[in-house]
C-alpha cells in the first residue's frame, strides 16, 4: 500500500462521531478519486507551498477590484517562479506533461479561481493553440509562453453583437502583398473584441480570431493570429489599437476581462497560424491537408481542452461547496426532543438536499478522471501521427460528449453552490463562508467557452445522426462506445419498469438501462418533432428551434448523465475492495437521483405505470440518504482541499464551529470600532434619554 503520510491528518474535535462511523480510510478514498498518487502529491505540494507564501494570504478585507487584479497578476507570477511543471516533466510524453499542467491548474482553482482563469487561458490554453494551430514559425512564442513564462497572452473571439454566432464575426485581417502584413481592423463597436480574459490591463499579446480576407477580396473566414498589443517592458498599448478594461463583473475580480478596437493595425504575415492555411507571399490563399490526422487531433484539442479544464475545475469546486456545507451540517444543532438538539445532519430533508450534490461531486470526479485519460490517449496518438481506427468518428463522438457534459457539470455545480449556501442558514452568508465566492467565480463557467445552451445543441446533431443511422440499419459512428446500444434501440424502447422493491433499483444494471430507454425515447421524440416541423415546410433551421424544448435539450442533459455514470461505474469495479461498498452506494444515488428529475418522461413514455416507480425511486433515494449519513463526513474530508485551501469559517476540519466563527467575527480589521462617520449619524443635539 502507497505511504500516504504526505497527506497532512485532521484533527481530532466534535466531527469524530461521524468519522469514527465510516466505513473506510478517508485517504484511501482521496488516493482513488484522484487516481494517481504522484499527481495527489503535486497538489499537496503546490497547496503547502502556497499556504507558506505570504502573497497568498487570505485578505480579512474587502479588496477593491483593482487590487484583486494587482495580487493575481503577482500570484500568477509567482506561480511561474516556481515553476511546479518541471523541465523534465515538460519534456516527457503528452498525456503526462498535460495532466500535470490540468492538476497545477486545479490545484490553483481551489484556491483562487481568478488566478487559475488567467494561468488557464493565458498559458495553457494559448500556447495549445499556438501548438495546434501553428506550424514551427510559432514555436519561439510557444516556448516562451508555456516554458519560459515570458509572454501573458488572451484570447480574442467574442465581439460587443456576436458571441456564440461566431461565424459572423466582423474583425477583418486583409493581406498587404505590397508590405507582406495583415491589416487588422474593427468597423464599429459592435465589432470590437470583449470579454477577453487578461486583455484589460497585462497581456502582451493576443491570439486574435478575425475573417481572413485576401487581395482579391475574398474572405476565407475565421483564422487565427498571434498579435502583439503591448509593449512588454513598459505594458503600454501599441498605437493603432484601443484597448480598455470591461469594469466591474459579478464575479472573478481578480480578471482582467477587456475590449480591443483595431484601427487598420499592422502584424506581419508569419502571425498567421498557418497548420491548416497559409497566404503565400503574393497573397494568394492555400489550405493545407497535407495531414489530415494530426489537424483532426488538432482540432480536438483545440476545442475541448479548455472546456475538458472547466469541468475539472468544476469538480473542485463542488468538492469544496459539499465540504462547507456537510462539515456545517454535522456541527450544527437545530431542534431536538427532550431538550435534546441534534445535528442538521441527522434530517432526511437536510440529508436529500445535500448529499445527491455529494454523490454527484464524487460521481463527476470520476468520470472527468477517467474521460480525460481517454481523451488525452486519443489527442497524443493522432498529434504524434500513429494510426488511429476511426480518428474523425472518434472526435466527432468525444466533441459530442464534451458538448453536453461541460453543460451539465457546470449547472449541477452552480445549482449545489447555492444549495450549500442555503443549507448554512445566515452564517452560509458571510463572506468568510466562502460559498457566496465559491458560487459567483464559477457562475460564468455556464456562459463561456461555449453558452451552455448553445454547446449543448452540439451534442444533440450528433446523436440524432447517430439515431438516424440505427432506424436505417445503418452503422454507428460511436468508437468510444457510448452509444452503441441505440443498435438495440427498438428492444430498448419496449423496456417497462417491474421492480417490486428498492433493492432491485439500488443496482447499475437498472440505472443504466433507465438511462439507456430515456435516451432512445427522447431520440425518438426530438426526431419525430423535428420532422414534423420539416413536414409543414419549416427550413431545417426553424425545424430545429422548435425542437429544443421538452426534446433536444432534455435528451443532451441525459445523455451527459448516463454518460458520468458509464463512466463512473466502470472507474468504481476497478476500485479497491474496500472503498467499493461506499462508492457504490453514491453511484446509486447520483443515479437515483437524477433519474428522480426525469420522472415525467420515463410516465409519459410509458416505461412507468402507476405510482411503483416513482414511489419505489424516491423511498430508494431516501434510504441511501440515510444509510450514507455516517460516511458523508468522511466522503467530504475526501474530497476536500487542505483547510488552507478551502478558507472557511464554516467548513475548517476540525469541526469547532462557533470557536472559529469567533475568531473570524473578533479578528475582522472594523469588528468594534465606532464608525468613521458616526458624526453624521447622530442628531444636531443629541438627547439623553
Ligand atoms: C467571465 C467571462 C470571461 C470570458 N472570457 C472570454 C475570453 O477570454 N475570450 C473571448 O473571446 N470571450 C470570452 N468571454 C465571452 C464568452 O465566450 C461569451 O459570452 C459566450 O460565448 C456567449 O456569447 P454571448 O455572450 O454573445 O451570448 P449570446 O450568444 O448572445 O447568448 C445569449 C443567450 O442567448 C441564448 N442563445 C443564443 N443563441 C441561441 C440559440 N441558437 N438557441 C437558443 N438560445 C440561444 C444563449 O443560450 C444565452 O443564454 C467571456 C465571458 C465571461 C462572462
Amino acid at each position: 500500500m502507497e505511504d500516504l503520510s504526505f497527506i497532512p491528518d485532521i484533527p481530532s474535535g466534535p466531527l469524530d462521531e461521524y468519522r469514527n462511523s465510516a466505513s473506510f480510510n478517508w485517504k484511501r478514498l482521496k488516493l482513488s478519486l484522484e487516481g494517481d498518487i504522484d499527481l495527489l502529491k503535486l497538489k499537496y505540494k503546490i497547496w503547502q507551498t502556497l499556504e507558506n507564501d505570504p502573497l497568498f494570504a487570505h485578505s480579512h478585507v474587502m479588496l477593491t477590484t483593482d487590487e484583486e487584479k494587482r495580487i493575481t497578476q503577482l500570484q500568477l507570477k509567482r506561480i511561474n517562479q516556481y515553476k511546479f511543471l518541471t523541465n523534465e516533466t515538460f519534456r516527457s510524453n503528452y498525456s503526462k506533461k498535460t495532466r500535470a499542467l490540468m492538476t497545477i491548474n486545479e490545484a490553483v482553482n481551489s484556491l483562487n479561481p481568478s488566478v487559475s482563469v488567467k494561468m488557464a487561458i493565458g498559458i495553457y490554453l494559448v500556447s495549445n493553440a499556438l501548438l495546434s494551430l501553428g506550424t514551427v514559425r510559432h514555436l519561439k512564442f510557444y516556448e516562451a509562453t508555456i516554458l519560459n513564462r515570458e509572454i501573458l497572452a488572451s484570447i480574442a473571439l467574442t465581439e460587443i453583437a456576436h458571441g456564440s454566432d461566431a461565424k459572423l464575426m466582423r474583425t477583418t485581417a486583409t493581406y498587404d502583398p505590397a508590405t507582406k502584413q495583415f491589416v487588422i481592423h474593427t468597423p464599429d463597436f459592435e465589432a470590437a473584441k470583449c470579454w477577453v480574459g487578461n486583455l484589460g490591463k497585462t497581456c502582451t499579446h493576443s491570439l486574435l480570431f478575425a475573417q481572413l480576407i485576401t487581395p482579391d477580396g475574398t474572405n476565407h473566414g475565421l483564422h487565427g493570429f498571434l498579435v502583439p498589443v503591448r509593449d512588454p517592458a513598459t505594458l503600454e498599448v501599441y498605437p493603432g489599437l484601443i484597448i480598455g478594461d470591461m469594469g466591474e463583473k459579478i464575479g472573478v475580480h481578480g480578471i482582467d476581462n477587456g475590449f480591443i478596437m483595431f484601427n487598420h493595425y499592422r502584424i506581419p504575415r508569419e502571425n498567421l497560424l498557418n497548420r491548416t492555411a497559409d497566404v503565400t507571399e503574393d497573397g494568394v490563399y492555400e489550405s493545407s491537408f497535407s495531414d489530415p490526422s494530426r489537424i483532426l487531433g488538432a482540432a480536438l484539442e483545440n476545442l475541448s481542452a479548455g472546456r475538458v479544464g472547466i469541468m475539472q475545475e468544476s469538480c473542485h469546486s463542488i468538492a469544496s461547496a459539499v465540504t462547507i456545507a456537510v462539515r456545517y451540517a454535522a456541527s450544527r444543532r437545530q431542534f431536538g426532543e427532550r431538550n435534546r438538539e441534534i445535528p442538521l445532519i441527522e434530517y432526511e430533508l437536510h440529508q436529500w438536499r445535500l448529499f445527491g450534490y455529494v454523490a454527484a461531486a464524487v460521481v463527476f470526479r470520476l468520470y472527468i478522471e477517467s474521460f480525460t485519460n481517454v481523451y488525452l490517449k486519443i489527442v497524443e496518438k493522432s498529434n504524434s501521427g500513429q494510426r488511429v481506427d476511426n480518428l474523425s468518428e472518434a472526435v466527432g463522438e468525444i466533441h459530442a460528449m464534451v458538448s453536453c457534459s461541460k453543460p451539465a457539470l457546470t449547472w449541477t455545480v452552480l445549482e449545489a453552490a447555492q444549495q450549500c449556501r442555503e443549507a448554512c442558514g445566515g452564517h452560509g452568508f458571510l463572506k468568510c463562508a466562502r460559498l457566496g465566492d465559491i458560487r459567483s467565480n464559477h457562475e460564468p463557467t455556464v456562459t463561456y467557452e461555449g453558452d451552455n445552451n448553445v454547446l449543448s445543441q452540439q451534442a444533440g446533431n450528433w446523436l440524432l445522426r447517430q439515431y438516424e443511422a440505427a432506424v436505417m440499419g445503418n452503422e454507428i459512428d460511436s468508437p468510444l462506445g457510448t452509444i452503441t446500444f441505440l443498435k438495440d434501440y427498438a428492444t430498448i424502447s419496449k423496456d417497462v419498469f417491474t421492480c417490486k422493491e428498492t433493492s432491485h433499483l439500488k443496482t447499475a444494471q437498472f440505472i443504466t438501462d433507465t438511462y439507456k430507454w430515456l435516451i432512445c425515447w427522447l431520440l425518438k421524440q426530438t426526431h419525430e418533432k423535428y420532422e414534423k416541423e420539416m413536414a409543414k415546410g419549416l427550413s431545417k433551421f426553424q425545424a430545429k428551434i422548435k425542437s429544443q424544448v421538452y426534446r433536444w435539450k432534455t435528451l443532451t442533459r441525459v445523455y451527459a448523465e448516463y454518460l458520468a455514470i458509464v463512466f463512473s461505474v466502470q472507474s468504481i469495479a476497478k476500485k479497491e475492495k474496500e472503498l467499493q461498498p461506499v462508492l457504490y452506494k453514491l453511484f446509486y444515488l447520483y443515479g437515483l437521483w437524477s433519474l428522480d428529475k426525469h420522472l415525467v418522461e420515463l410516465y409519459q413514455g410509458g416505461y412507468g405505470v402507476g405510482d411503483g416507480l416513482a414511489k419505489l425511486l424516491r423511498d430508494a433515494v431516501l434510504e441511501l440518504c440515510g444509510e450514507l449519513k455516517g460516511e458523508m463526513v468522511s466522503v467530504v474530508d475526501a474530497l476536500a482541499p487542505t483547510d488552507f485551501v478551502l478558507n472557511s469559517v464554516l467548513g475548517k476540519s476540525d469541526g469547532n464551529l462557533y470557536q472559529n466563527l469567533q475568531t473570524a467575527i473578533f479578528s475582522n480589521p472594523d469588528t468594534f470600532g465606532r464608525a468613521t462617520w458616526w458624526r453624521d449619524a447622530i442628531s444636531r443635539t443629541p438627547a439623553k434619554l
